[in-house]
């Protein structure tokens, strides 16, 4: 098949480039291009929402995630690159008018920190992330915390069943499971707790206290599976084994190997269902990925956390992608530490849209 014949790009300078083969930046948009897109009806269009938050945990900084992203150059090759038409990409909100600006703004409800401000922030996140999904976009997601995928799954879980009328998979690849509810969190930080709020574990009648959040936007614990497990609270294991939920842990990884882990999540999630990819880069080993609010030693490598974004990448299912937990502002030698982890953060998403190298 020729590029030319893949893309109808023929007055784009790029489309150029793509055709002649003495420039690497041809192969990313010609897979981009062949991969056909079962659930996107402008597979070529991306969304981009950039989340400067860091209010579902403590740790200042990660909200500095999204501009250090993008000025390493990860938009930019998404669209030169990969040859994505972007929207959005022009702001990075940091949603002023909805984050309390001192604590006892925003006391503590059921133990959870900060609950109205996240309430808030991920409600029009999921606006956000609908607006794009309705459209058939597929949707990047450029976290913040993790507490941002209340806004971020709701947003295209809503958009998918309305245009399509279909349920989405979610895979969730972390070293936690982000699963606690308000009860059984030690910390009371809502990054901790999306997985809940998201299945309806977790339940709140209460508009500023995630009340906003209704049958639409959730999703069914048997379309969840987690990769990369390995530091998850006791209350979180009794929650998994309860409601059945798919989890491959660094264990089963070690065991089977990432090729055969991916094979099994993606048969259990099973072909023909719409994927959202909330990839928390603390699933990466602290080598790879030191910047970040929770490291856990013991991770993947980044060539593991690359092939399972490839891999969702070639079911031609995927509809939205997360990365989240970019906390460029840790590491015992920042600036190292941040450099490589950002590049990872660049790596999982090229590899998410598409980036492969033949
Ligand atoms: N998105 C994350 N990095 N989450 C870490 C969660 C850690 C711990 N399980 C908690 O509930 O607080
Ligand atoms: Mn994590
Ligand atoms: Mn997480």
């Amino acid at each position: 098949m020729s590029p030319s014949r893949v893309t109808d790009h023929s007055e784009d300078p790029l489309a150029t480039q793509a055709s002649t083969k003495s420039s690497p930046r041809c192969f990313g948009k010609m897979n981009t291009s062949m991969i056909e897109s079962k659930f996107l009806s402008h597979p070529e269009d991306l969304g981009i929402v950039a989340v400067g938050f860091s209010g579902g945990q403590g740790k200042p900084g990660v909200d500095a995630a999204p501009t250090a992203l993008i000025e390493s150059g990860l938009l930019t090759q998404l669209r030169d690159e990969l040859g994505y038409n972007l929207h959005g990409h022009d702001a990075v909100h940091s949603y002023p008018d909805l984050v309390a600006t001192s604590a006892d703004q925003d006391p503590p409800h059921r133990g959870m920190k900060n609950p109205r401000s996240v309430s808030a922030v991920t409600r029009r996140i999921a606006d956000q992330v609908y607006s794009h999904a309705r459209e058939g976009r597929l949707v990047l997601t450029l976290g913040g915390d993790h507490s941002i995928a209340i806004g971020t799954i709701a947003g295209s879980a809503k958009a998918v069943r309305e245009r399509l009328g279909r349920d989405i998979a979610v895979i969730w690849v972390d070293a936690h499971a982000d699963i606690n509810t308000p009860e059984t969190s030690d910390s009371g930080n809502v990054h901790g707790m999306p997985v809940s709020f998201l299945t309806g574990l977790a339940r709140e009648e209460k508009e500023e206290f995630f009340g906003w959040l209704k049958d639409e936007h959730r999703i069914s614990v048997k379309k969840l599976v987690y990769i990369g497990l390995r530091d998850v609270d006791a209350g979180e294991k009794k929650i998994l084994r309860e409601n059945g939920i798919k989890a491959f842990s660094m264990f089963d990884i070690d065991r089977h190997g990432i090729g055969r882990v991916v094979e099994m999540a993606l048969a259990h999630i099973g072909n023909d269902t719409p994927i959202h990819l909330s990839f928390d880069v603390d699933a990466l080993d602290p080598m790879w990925a030191p910047s970040t609010g929770t490291p856990v030693r013991g991770g993947l490598t980044l060539r593991e956390g690359d092939y399972i974004c490839e891999s969702v990448h070639q079911t031609g299912s995927l509809v939205a992608v997360d990365l989240v937990e970019v906390n460029p502002r840790l590491a015992s030698d920042v600036d190292v530490g941040a450099h490589e982890t950002v590049r990872a953060g660049c790596s999982i998403v090229r590899c998410a849209l598409g980036e492969s190298l033949l």
